[in-house]
């Protein structure tokens, strides 16, 4: 190829920028040529990923993932919770119309922890009335401490007073229990065949459920009941002129509510029977001025808080935008159906449930049993592809915890008498679960795992942002070899 003298002012640039220099060396040449090469090779590979990208959209192939925590019926280990970040990061607006239905789950939280109060001072006025005869066998899970049942604190005829005026919450719970599993979906069968007040103690400690589908969600939310979805970022969509929204009953019991939660004979009470109500998912008994308030509307980190018990697997849609990349079709799974052909697993496994045993056999340790369906997860065949990303969870309540003085090596004893601190405590935890996963790994896999709190909106940001980046990539690849 001869060469023009590069003196026309009229030249393209970019010609002239690409042009070979004047008396290139034939060696010289063929290194041009083969760093054009090696460049067209780079573009190309760049030009067939976004291709890929693009048939993926255009097949509708949504990338799967999948929310599994300790096996249902074990559950809390904040599935849902991750699944209400995601929501509140890329569907904002879906979030907020559903906070009338969140509202709705709040004041059944709060109706539930007094009752439990409640039920805590029926038992010390049983006590008190027959203090020799044992209580009835009911009664709660952790009953192996009732020996102490004789030195309940006594109450006071203002004590039961109070509990008579907040007699009305104990309804306003039915009412909402009913509203939100029109069908009765209570843990137990029998629980709704009873009137509340008849319920068994035992029964009645349970928690209420909802069938993973959306309906409950729209008996609450105007917005989800309605197709006018205009206003929904000024308007949280709540009616709060509706003859059956319990706002009005909960702000009559404020102020006894308060003074029921702050009485030190009623935390007297609960300490001796073990109850900590604060440890409890769906606690908010230290929000009660601002939750009462006739025109409550929750935040979002009230949202992240409020407790419901999910059955089933509910599949929710997203549309996400990973950076640059073009928007795709995501799928997430609340709750394990699907074993195969999805992208990743979230897996959660909550630090904090080191000192708890199973509802279903009290012989079980939460931690441990964690750690066994963790390691079931990863050495299964069918998912060795599958990216598997963990998320050690409840740090914040694993850190208070351990604060409390709670002993961590008394409950995982091989932890020795290693220091008593988050630190320390998280740390082994995660070698102890990387151990699983390099060892049981069907095939070698990179291990993910992430310190969690998913009740803080932001740190868990940051983290659904990551994980996002990694399936992404994760599912292009496999596209790409495809
Ligand atoms: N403090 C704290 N609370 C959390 C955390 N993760 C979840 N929770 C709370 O724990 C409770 C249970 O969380 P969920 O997300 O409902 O648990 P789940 O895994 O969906 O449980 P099931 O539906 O019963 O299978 C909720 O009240 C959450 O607000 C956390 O990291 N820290
Ligand atoms: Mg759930």
């Amino acid at each position: 190829m001869t060469r023009r003298s590069v003196t026309s002012e009229d030249e393209d640039p970019l010609t002239l920028a690409i042009a070979p220099p004047p008396n290139e060396t034939p060696t010289q040449r063929d290194q041009r040529l083969a760093e054009e090469k090696k460049a067209k090779e780079i573009s190309d590979s760049i030009d067939e990923e976004i291709n890929v990208q693009r048939l993926a959209e255009k097949k509708e192939n949504p990338v799967k993932v999948l929310l599994l925590g300790m096996l249902p019926g074990q559950s809390e280990s904040g599935k849902t919770t991750t699944l209400k970040n995601f929501q509140l990061i890329n569907s904002p607006k879906a979030f907020k119309a559903e906070r009338a239905s969140w509202r709705a789950v709040i004041q059944l939280n709060v109706a539930r922890s007094i009752r439990i109060i409640i039920d805590a001072m029926s038992r010390a006025q049983q006590a008190s009335a027959s203090p020799n005869s044992p209580l009835a066998p009911d009664t709660r899970d952790d009953i192996s401490i009732l020996d102490s049942e004789n030195e309940l604190p006594t109450l006071t005829a203002e004590h039961l007073k109070l509990k008579m005026r907040l007699s009305p919450l104990l309804q306003v719970e039915e009412s909402l229990w009913r509203r939100l599993s029109p069908s009765s979906a209570f843990e137990s069968e029998t629980s709704h065949l009873a009137s509340i007040t008849n319920v068994p103690h035992s029964t009645r400690s349970k928690e209420v459920y909802v069938q993973s589908s959306m309906a409950w969600k729209s008996t609450f939310s105007r917005l989800l009941s309605t197709s006018t979805r205009s206003s929904v970022d000024s308007d949280p969509g709540i009616d709060f002129d509706d003859p059956k929204d319990p706002g009005v009953i909960l702000n009559n019991c404020r102020e006894d509510m308060i003074k029921l939660w702050h009485d030190p004979t009623i935390r007297n009470l609960l300490n001796v029977l073990r109850i900590r109500l604060e440890d409890t998912p769906g606690f908010f008994l230290d929000d009660l001025e601002r939750i009462t308030e006739l025109r409550y509307v929750p935040s979002d980190d009230d949202i992240l808080k409020a407790r419901l018990k999910t059955m089933g697997v509910s599949e929710h849609r997203f549309v996400l935008r990973t950076g640059n990349m073009v928007s795709r079709d995501w799928r997430v799974f609340d709750v394990g159906g699907a074993r195969n052909s999805v992208d990743a697993i979230i897996f959660l496994a909550p630090l904090s449930c080191f000192d708890q045993s199973l509802v279903e056999d009290p012989a079980v340790n939460r931690l441990e049993d964690s750690i066994l369906l963790w390691r079931s997860i990863v050495s299964n065949q069918l998912l060795q592809k599958t990216e598997l990303i963990l998320f050690l969870n409840k740090c914040d309540i694993l850190e208070a915890k351990l604060e409390s003085g709670i002993q961590f090596s008394k409950w995982v004893i091989s932890y020795g008498d290693r220091p008593n601190t988050f630190e320390g405590t998280s740390k082994y935890m995660k070698k102890k679960f990387g151990t699983i996963h390099k060892h049981n790994s069907p095939t070698p896999r990179t291990f993910y795992c992430h310190f969690t709190s998913v009740t803080d909106i932001k740190s868990t940001f940051q983290i659904l942002e990551n994980v996002k980046d990694l399936i992404v990539r994760k599912s292009l690849a496999d596209s790409h070899m495809l």
